[in-house]
């Protein structure tokens, strides 16, 4: 029998690190290590699971006093990333990241780490986008003249807009059209804008209530409109794509994964 993989989870206060720390407590595949949360969190040195008792795992604020371990799995703000980056790092631990909204110097750090240790980012870990960015492909190739806009919701309490998943589907579009989002990409529409730029490719982003997380492609031609809709409504299908993400990553020699590795690897 192999040793079950030690696991730390980041951000194990939020949305996402409860329903991880729920999930993983229970998966026989990992020994949870590590429960990390941002500094003057509330639950700093209370027990992971509420019950006092000797040796039991605390939430710990960074990895100063971290065990051994051999995935971490983030889901926390930029700056707890870039954290948990330093010391996966400088330990030559593997990271699953979940985490969305990086700015470009975060992203390149990211891309560089990966020469030294094993990290699998995605912007969306549910089976159902996975399938969505491929269809999303095929649709943007075979409808080249068509109008591509894409629209998200989320609960009011997320941070960055358009979400990493939107600008990741938007991302495949382009290339599927061989173009960049950088070149087509229109975030913004306010006053006179002017008549929509053949070829752009268009986000809105919608905020309210506990939306879990809704993403829509939709293409535009004449007197014809095809939608691709994903709906998610229970945070556990992140999470169970970021627990298996992170089982396949464990020990894997240095280099950028993608979720399309793991699900390859299971097809
Ligand atoms: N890739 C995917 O499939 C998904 C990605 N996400 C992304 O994951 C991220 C988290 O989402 P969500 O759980 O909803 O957000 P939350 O705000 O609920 O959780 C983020 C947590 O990170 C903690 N945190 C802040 N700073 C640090 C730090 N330095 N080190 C460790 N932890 C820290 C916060 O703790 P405190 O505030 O108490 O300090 C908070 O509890 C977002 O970027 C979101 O877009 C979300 C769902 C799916
Ligand atoms: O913040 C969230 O909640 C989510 N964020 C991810 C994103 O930005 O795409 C994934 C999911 O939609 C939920």
């Amino acid at each position: 029998m192999t040793s079950p993989i030690r696991l730390a989870i980041n951000g194990a206060s939020g949305r996402m690190g409860r329903v991880l720390l729920d999930l993983a407590r229970g998966d026989a595949r990992f020994a949870l290590r590590a429960a990390v949360v941002g500094a003057g969190a509330e639950p700093v040195g209370a027990p992971v699971g509420g019950v006092e008792a000797p040796g039991a795992l605390r939430y710990s604020a960074g990895w100063a006093e971290a065990p051994p371990l051999d995935v971490v799995v983030d889901f926390s703000t930029p700056a707890g990333l870039a954290a948990a980056l330093d010391h996966c790092e400088s330990h030559g631990i593997a990271l699953v990241a979940g985490t969305t909204g990086l700015d470009a110097a975060l992203e390149q750090r990211l891309q560089r780490a990966a020469g030294r240790i094993a990290v699998l980012r995605s912007a969306n870990f549910s089976l159902g986008v996975a399938v969505l960015t491929r269809l999303l492909r095929q649709a943007a190739a075979a409808l080249p003249g068509w109008d591509l806009e894409i629209l998200e919701a989320h609960h009011n309490r997320k941070e960055d807009a358009p979400s990493g998943t939107a600008l990741a589907l938007g991302r495949a579009a382009a290339a599927a059209r061989g173009t960049t989002l950088e070149a087509e990409a229109v975030y913004a529409r306010e006053g006179r804008p002017g008549a929509r730029r053949a070829g752009s490719i268009g986000f809105a982003a919608v905020r309210g209530g506990d939306i879990v997380g809704e993403h829509t492609a939709l293409l535009a031609g004449p007197g014809e409109r095809l939608e691709l809709t994903h709906r998610a409504t229970d945070r556990a299908i992140f999470a169970r794509g970021a627990l298996a993400a992170a089982a396949w990553l464990a020990g894997r020699a240095a280099g950028a994964y993608t979720l399309d590795d793991v699900l390859m690897a299971d097809a």
